[in-house]
């Protein structure tokens, strides 16, 4: 295993699922919860994101957001990204990490394998806490999401449909239980 920090991250918080199950929602959610203090959220499509915002000359901004923007760049991304990750799988999750400064790191869009085996290799086992975020397709429709071939159909997005155990899997369908939901995770955190 790779030399960790002493003192950071104490705990890694890997959040994976389908496109619009709720990843950066209950991340936000958890955020609050926990406190800026303690917690922070890495995207490890946040150094992907930033190097086609300027190639590209498009609006970083936008492209991190939840709204219809990413979604004209979503296949090209994952296509010149997936051709980084041949080459050295971590690649994206060290750039990513190094703004790990808190002792709690949620990480919002964990979506391959080697993803989870770069955290792992990194941090150690006993500082992971995967979990599975599901949300029926009506739902994820209602939400904005629409089947788009190259992107719902390939390794990003189906990777991790066969992985488990998960340490903990949420279904997020209703509003009114995220609460419930967050008593979870923060239970799974200090377990
Ligand atoms: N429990 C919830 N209650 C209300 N709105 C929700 C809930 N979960 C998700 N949403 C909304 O659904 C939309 C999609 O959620 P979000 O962006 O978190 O999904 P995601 O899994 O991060 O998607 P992607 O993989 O496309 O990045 C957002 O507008 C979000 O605010």
């Amino acid at each position: 295993m790779a030399s960790v920090p002493d003192c950071l991250p104490r705990i890694v918080v890997l959040l994976s699922g389908k496109r619009k199950c709720g990843k950066d929602f209950l991340a936000d959610a958890l955020l609050k919860r926990l406190g800026t203090e303690r917690a922070q959220i890495v995207r490890i499509s946040e150094p992907i994101k930033r190097h086609w915002a300027e190639a590209m000359g498009l609006d970083l901004g936008a492209l991190l957001g939840d709204g219809a923007y990413k979604e004209r760049y979503r296949k090209q991304m994952i296509e010149w990204s997936d051709e980084r990750r041949q080459e050295d799988y971590g690649i994206f999750c060290r750039a990513a990490c190094t703004t790990i400064d808190r002792p709690i790191c949620i990480v919002s869009d964990v979506r391959r394998k080697t993803d989870v085996r770069h955290f792992r290799e990194t941090y150690g086992t006993e500082r992971l806490r995967t979990v599975r975020i599901e949300a029926s397709e009506p739902v994820r429709t209602g939400r904005g999401w629409q089947f788009q071939t190259g992107v719902d159909d390939v390794q990003s997005e189906c990777d991790l449909d066969d992985y488990g155990p998960w340490d903990l899997v949420l279904t997020n369908e209703q509003a009114d239980a995220v609460g419930v939901l967050l008593e979870r995770l923060v239970k799974l955190i200090e377990s």
